[in-house]
């Protein structure tokens, strides 16, 4: 059962009482009158061949609430795209796929290159920066939604809370992000969220001191959910960055524009599972290691914007203030998994802090040799003011793919 403790600067909002989900759907769909609800599905086409995704659209067909599911699809070729059209046939609510390599879409995306306004990485960054760019389109969701499509442990009960807080037209939120407790088959996942950034903030604390942006990281119980919503006019403000740094990036971009009084985050599931990736501890560009580089480096960047001055001897106390405080974390995780009859097994953990260290070294780094490099895709304000009709052109471009 869960308690009802408010730690942090931001609202918590528990799942107390495992509340009835028709309930849920119900007043969601009384919502959705005053609030019309979008989806938003960034998804890369080889998602469609595993089992995760096929339980995700079987259980979003029972999420009638929803006004418009907006689906990023990339890597698919014409074929690829074509059947993805009849994959995501069966759902019964407004859909429109983003064929995000296709013609037309491409041809947009040059454009914005030619004006150096284009998203610099492929990913999943700018897949959902161009479905945010759609759903401001079309202008059919007032509140908006958006959840991994690799999740195995999908039930649309978590769509439905993740999306309470903002459809709710009596709440006050802009903003909400999703936490769970990770762990599957007797075992305790989430190895960046646990080893890197919950060590990582609370040296980066230590070492900078009292800072407001800090305590606030510190507030989220799972800094790294990719389960996040919001208003639809806050994804106008928003630069999303196009890295691995995109959920402490999403996290920091609203903190800059809101007060903390509309930003929370919501309880949305017991239990939840993902893909899983290589730690990948020969190649810092790949799987894990490079995930933990960018989140290290976004915080960073985010903190010198916060008047923080970091040199190299900064990063060296840094490094081994993490490392002290992770090797900490690895016991606390340890009893906790015990008590619970789950297992951890330290020497990988170790192995996983030994990486993350050697990120943030890295990561110090490549900030030290260009402290003004920002992976920030352009907001949509920004997009719409160098090209007044980008907007049309790229509602036009999806309906004619769709069509
Ligand atoms: O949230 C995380 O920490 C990363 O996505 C890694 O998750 P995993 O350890 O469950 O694979």
């Amino acid at each position: 059962m869960a308690d009802f403790y408010q730690n942090g600067l931001v609202t918590t909002l528990h799942n107390l009482t495992q509340r009835p989900l028709d309930e849920l759907e119900q007043e969601l769909a009384s919502f959705s009158r005053q609030r019309p609800m979008s989806l938003v599905l960034p998804s890369l086409y080889s998602e469609l061949q595993a089992p995760a995704l096929d339980n995700i659209v079987e259980e979003l067909k029972g999420a009638t609430y929803l006004n418009e599911v907006v689906i990023g699809l990339d890597r698919a070729s014409k074929e690829e795209f074509e059947h993805a059209k009849e994959y995501f046939s069966r759902l019964p609510q407004h859909h429109r796929i983003l064929w995000n390599d296709g013609p037309r879409l491409r041809a947009l995306d040059q454009l914005l290159v030619d004006k150096g306004l284009a998203p610099e990485q492929p990913g999943k960054g700018r897949n959902v920066w161009y479905c945010f760019g759609y759903v401001l389109a079309s202008g059919r969701g007032k509140a908006v939604a958006l959840h991994d499509c690799d999740i195995v442990t999908y039930q649309r009960e978590m769509l439905a809370r993740l999306i309470y807080p903002v459809a709710n037209p009596s709440f006050n939120y802009e903003f909400c992000k999703g936490y769970y407790s990770r762990w599957s088959d007797g075992k305790l996942n989430g190895r960046v969220c646990r080893l890197l950034v919950t060590p990582l903030i609370k040296a980066l604390k230590k070492i900078c001191g009292y800072d407001d942006y800090l305590e606030y990281l510190d507030s989220f119980r799972y800094a790294l959910a990719g389960e996040f919503s919001m208003q639809a006019d806050v994804l106008r403000e928003l630069r999303i960055p196009s890295d691995w740094g995109l959920e402490i990036g999403v996290l920091s971009e609203v903190y800059r524009n809101y007060n903390t009084n509309r930003l929370c985050q919501v309880d949305i599931a017991d239990v939840y599972d993902h893909k899983h990736q290589d730690l990948s501890i020969d190649n810092h560009d790949a799987g894990l290691a490079k995930m933990a580089t960018d989140i290290a480096k976004a915080m960073m960047r985010k903190l010198a914007t916060q008047g923080h001055v970091f040199n190299s001897g900064a990063f060296r106390s840094l490094k081994a203030t993490y490392f002290r405080s992770a090797l900490d974390f690895i016991e606390n995780y340890y009893n906790d998994a015990k008590i619970n009859g789950l297992t951890l097994d330290r020497h990988a953990e170790e192995e996983a802090v030994e990486l993350f260290a050697k990120c943030i070294t890295e990561a110090g780094e490549a900030f030290l040799a260009n402290p003004s490099a920002t992976p920030f895709i352009p907001s949509w304000n920004r997009i719409t003011s160098a090209v007044p009709d980008f907007l049309d052109r790229l509602y036009d471009a999806v309906e004619a793919d769709n069509s």
